[in-house]
């Protein structure tokens, strides 16, 4: 196995595009998050936050009914599209075509949420962030692959990389399984962790930033917010990825002195991701 190249902040700043002083909405990217189910709308609340406020300029969210009022009602900045069923997703449709698609947290396994998820994979050409219950789905339905756009970052943590690759006995198995997978399928793997690498190919990237205190609930569902955020903004796939967990583990560290490991949750990291924007802008 070849050695990891590092994601250091002279890696970030490399990757990084400052904002644009003449910009506007139109230009910053237009955003959409398929998350939730009855239960877990929080993971799409997450999503969406992270995803508006890591730069891009509209965000749409794609939700099953139940969770209008709770989106609408949470974050204001941010436009809903509701299925027709209630507690979770059947049949994805958008009335606008966005630059980028987050799918996967909160969604569930319905049967009727798995072909929701096999048609939209047939029609959708915007770049693409697999994560959580999209990953399980796909992992039962490797063909499905086929109808992956390359260069599509997936994000699972360590399970969901087991549901897709099968188990392995080593590390060094671990690695060599993924970069089989990401080859084969074309695809960017973001092996979540601690810490977290990145696989594009036979390229291996490691995060340097982030901290135990990211060991909470929705974490992950903040991450696809914001690596969706940065393709919309048109970030390449693997300067999304390595920017993007970058920025993710570096709220952890910013905010540890302040939260200590055992208050900080998810809506931390989204609280911090400003600070840990500032931290490329100088
Ligand atoms: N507020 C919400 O609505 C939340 C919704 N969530 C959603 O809930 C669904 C289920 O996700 P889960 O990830 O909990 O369920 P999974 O069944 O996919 O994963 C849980 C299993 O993975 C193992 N695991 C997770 N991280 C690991 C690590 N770093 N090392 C070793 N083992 C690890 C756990 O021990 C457990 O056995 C997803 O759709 C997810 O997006 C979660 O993100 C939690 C918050
Ligand atoms: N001990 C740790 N050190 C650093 N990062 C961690 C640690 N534990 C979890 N993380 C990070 O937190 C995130 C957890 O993602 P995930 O398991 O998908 O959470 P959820 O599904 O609850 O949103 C990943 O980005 C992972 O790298
Ligand atoms: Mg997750």
């Amino acid at each position: 196995m070849k050695s990891p190249y590092l994601i250091t902040k002279e890696e970030a700043l490399r990757v990084y595009k400052p904002v644009n002083p003449h910009t506007h909405k139109g230009l910053q990217g237009h955003a959409v998050i398929i998350a939730g189910s009855y239960g877990k709308i929080g993971a799409a609340v997450l999503a969406s936050k992270s995803c508006l406020k890591s730069g891009c300029g509209l965000v749409t969210t794609f939700i099953p009914k139940c969770g209008y009022q709770i989106l609408q009602i949470s974050i204001p900045e941010v436009m809903t599209v509701t299925d027709e069923n209630t507690n979770f997703i059947t049949n994805i449709h958008l009335p606008l075509i966005p630059q980028a698609v987050g799918i996967g947290p909160g969604i569930g396994k319905e049967l009727g949420t798995q072909k929701a998820l096999f048609e939209f994979l047939r029609i959708n050409k915007a770049p693409l962030v697999i994560d959580a219950d999209a990953l399980n789905i796909l992992a039962e339905n490797l063909s499905w692959f086929e109808l992956v756009p390359e260069n599509t970052i997936l994000t699972p943590h360590p399970k969901e990389l087991e549901r897709l690759i099968g188990k392995w006995n080593s590390d060094s198995e671990k690695f060599q399984k993924t970069i089989a997978f990401s080859e084969k399928y074309k695809v960017i793997v973001v092996m979540k962790g601690a810490p977290t690498f990145i696989i594009n190919k036979s390229e291996i990237y490691q995060n340097t930033t982030g901290n135990a205190a990211l060991a909470t609930a929705g974490s992950g569902d903040v991450l696809t917010g914001i690596l969706t955020s940065l393709l919309a903004q048109g970030y390449e796939p693997k300067y999304a990825a390595k920017l993007g967990v970058y920025l993710h583990g570096l709220t952890a560290d910013l905010a540890l002195p302040k939260t200590g490991y055992e208050s900080f949750t998810a809506s931390t990291i989204i609280k911090y991701l400003g600070k840990a924007f500032l931290e490329l802008d100088n």
